[in-house]
């Protein structure tokens, strides 16, 4: 046999002056959920009635307008349930329902039979058109298919009326593997299947092109589109839409271009679920748009919650690191993006009016609170973290603002423990470690007794601070005055003959919680006479005197 390259590029599509690439997206496409049908063929377990009928209530809550529902004729079940849906009058007036068959008299006659009573619905069929499905899976000529495709139309039509449901019931039809088909015979069928149908509106026929398996590039896909609405005669009372898979990672982007290549309505499932890769991921491109400011229309604002009962349904857990619906696509480990995170988070407003616009921040493309997610995660700390994140984990969480110039110190001790760990360092492991490091420091200074002489001995204007301390197993007491209770409690601990000398080099307190509860949190840095080192040290007392004490004690033990 002659040997050929295993793989070869798709055939570009011809198509000159393409105006796809100079459009913008302004407002959204119609939405369709492909969950209940496309999505939960892909699962191993698919969804039984009950879980189904969730589904769809969470869907149309969500602002579905037009919800495939299933494959009525493939199992009792799926016929069961759009039975329920319709029986049980679960379909909210404005959303449409549609029901996916193959062009066989069998499976049509009995999806009709599904559909008995429903207010409004689509049928959905489809027929295969590339060559490689045409000469191998059906064995049938283009003329073969067509001629498969409008019969399979008409079928359709012819019982739809002898129903009496014309009228409620639309069309959708999609050569399957569009995007792997020669366009012209695309143009040549969908044309004849319009005829067959003879729509009476463009609500009333809808002309899917699915690239049923992505292998081709999204920018030849629209192309494709682009150049299929060129020579389609029958725009004014089509629908055209897509239905993109993900095998080469670009469903999002082939339906975003195709839709800016005149397509108008797209079809895909929340997550991507669907087919080997999956379906185009619907909370992707909808949340894609929010985030350029086109108001999707779907609402997402609880998606973590949505998240959850896809994980449960479906039984796949969603990549954390997966679009908008990823549990760390909003958490930053590394330490510059935390530094500029945290800045950016402290200066929202000044950000908003400098570019017009009422989020911007480094990093962080959309607003996590838009869709249910609270800044908690934003900054995760681990061995690739910086001082920024450190800083914002210990005043986001226990609201202690560490002085810029102690950050650093800080940081280092948290890297030391995740280093040792090799793991990421959570909020109350960091705090611990502050604790335990710069406030309850340990080492042989202690104060065991503080009083303050108001005046001071040395005059009027002074303070006057007695302390008791222990340095070892030795007491002392000691007195210092000064121009306020901290200067003079240093002046006293200079005069402690086991103490080196020392002087304040930068002091700042805040109050930390509040109302009785508050206590108020010291922050110092010691000069020793032998050092240019700063030693840090942190107090935390209800007395705001005691916390200063506290820290110098501190700063004096990690010496
Ligand atoms: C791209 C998509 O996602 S299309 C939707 C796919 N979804 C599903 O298939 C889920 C539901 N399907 C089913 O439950 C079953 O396949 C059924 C009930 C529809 C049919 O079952 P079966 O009769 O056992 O056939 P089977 O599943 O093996 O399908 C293969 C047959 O369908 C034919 N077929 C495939 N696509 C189509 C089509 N669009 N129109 C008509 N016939 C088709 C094949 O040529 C083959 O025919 P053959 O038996 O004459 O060789
Ligand atoms: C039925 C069609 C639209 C389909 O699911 C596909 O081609 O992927």
């Amino acid at each position: 046999m002659e040997q050929y390259p295993k793989y070869r590029a798709s055939e570009p599509v011809a198509i000159e002056n393409r105006v796809w690439p100079t459009r913008r997206i302004t407002r959204p496409p119609a939405w369709v959920s492909v969950d209940l049908r496309d999505g939960n063929q892909a699962f191993a377990r698919p969804m039984n009635v009950a879980t189904k009928i969730r589904y769809f209530q969470m869907l149309t809550q969500i602002g579905f307008k037009e919800i495939e529902v299933a494959y009525p004729a493939s199992s009792a079940e799926e016929f069961e349930f759009v039975r329920r849906l319709i029986a049980e009058n679960l379909i909210p007036d404005d959303v449409r329902i549609s029901v996916l068959t193959a062009a066989r008299e069998n499976l049509i006659a009995r999806t009709i039979e599904s559909l008995q009573g429903v207010r409004q619905a689509t049928i959905h069929c489809y027929v295969a058109t590339s060559d490689l499905h045409r000469e191998f899976v059906f064995h049938k000529t283009e003329a073969e298919i067509t001629e498969m495709a409008v019969s399979a139309t008409k079928m359709i039509a012819e019982a739809l009326e002898q129903n009496g449901m014309r009228d409620a019931i639309h069309y959708e039809f999609s050569p399957e593997e569009f995007s792997d088909s020669r366009l012209g015979f695309i143009v040549d069928l969908a044309s004849a299947v319009h005829d067959a149908w003879r729509p009476n509106g463009k609500a009333d026929f809808i002309l899917n092109l699915p690239a049923t398996v992505e292998r081709r590039p999204p920018y030849e896909y629209a192309d494709m589109v682009e150049a299929f609405t060129r020579s389609y005669p029958y725009m004014a009372d089509t629908t055209l839409s897509v239905h993109t898979h993900n095998d080469q990672g670009g469903a999002v982007a082939a339906a975003e271009m195709a839709v800016l290549a005149g397509a108008e309505r797209v079809e895909g499932t929340l997550c991507g679920h669907g087919e080997r890769t999956g379906n185009m991921d619907l909370v992707m491109f909808a949340l894609n748009l929010k985030s350029r400011g086109v108001d999707p229309g779907l609402d997402f604002s609880n998606l973590p919650e949505i998240v959850e009962f896809i994980e449960e349904v479906s039984d796949i857990r969603i990549h954390p690191r997966a679009p908008y619906t990823g549990e760390l696509v909003f958490t930053a480990f590394s330490g510059t993006h935390q530094d500029a995170i945290r800045k950016g988070m402290a200066q929202r407003e000044e950000i908003s009016a400098r570019f017009k616009q009422g989020w911007k921040m480094p990093y962080l493309h959309l607003d996590p609170a838009d869709i249910g997610r609270n800044y908690d995660g934003l900054i995760r700390i681990n061995s690739q973290s910086g001082k920024g994140g450190i800083a914002y984990i210990l005043e986001s969480v226990y609201g202690i603002s560490i002085p810029k110039l102690m950050q650093p110190v800080v940081a280092r001790e948290v890297q030391r423990a995740a280093e040792a760990s090799g793991n990421e360092v959570s909020a109350v492991e960091i705090h611990r470690i502050f604790m335990e490091k710069f406030v309850d420091a340990g080492g042989k200074v202690r104060i065991g007794g503080f009083r303050i002489q108001r005046p001071a001995p040395t005059g009027v204007d002074q303070t006057g601070v007695e302390l008791e301390l222990k340095v070892g197993d030795s007491t002392y007491a000691v007195l210092g005055t000064g121009s306020g209770p901290i200067e003079a409690a240093v002046a006293a601990l200079n005069r402690c003959p086991a103490l080196p000398d020392f002087q304040v080099e930068s002091y700042s307190e805040h109050a930390l919680g509040r109302g009785s509860s508050a206590q108020a949190i010291a922050f110092i840095g010691l000069k020793f006479e032998d050092s240019e080192t700063i030693v840090y040290g942190v107090g935390v007392n209800a007395n705001i005197n005691l916390a200063a004490i506290g820290a110098i004690a501190a700063a004096l033990n990690r010496r």
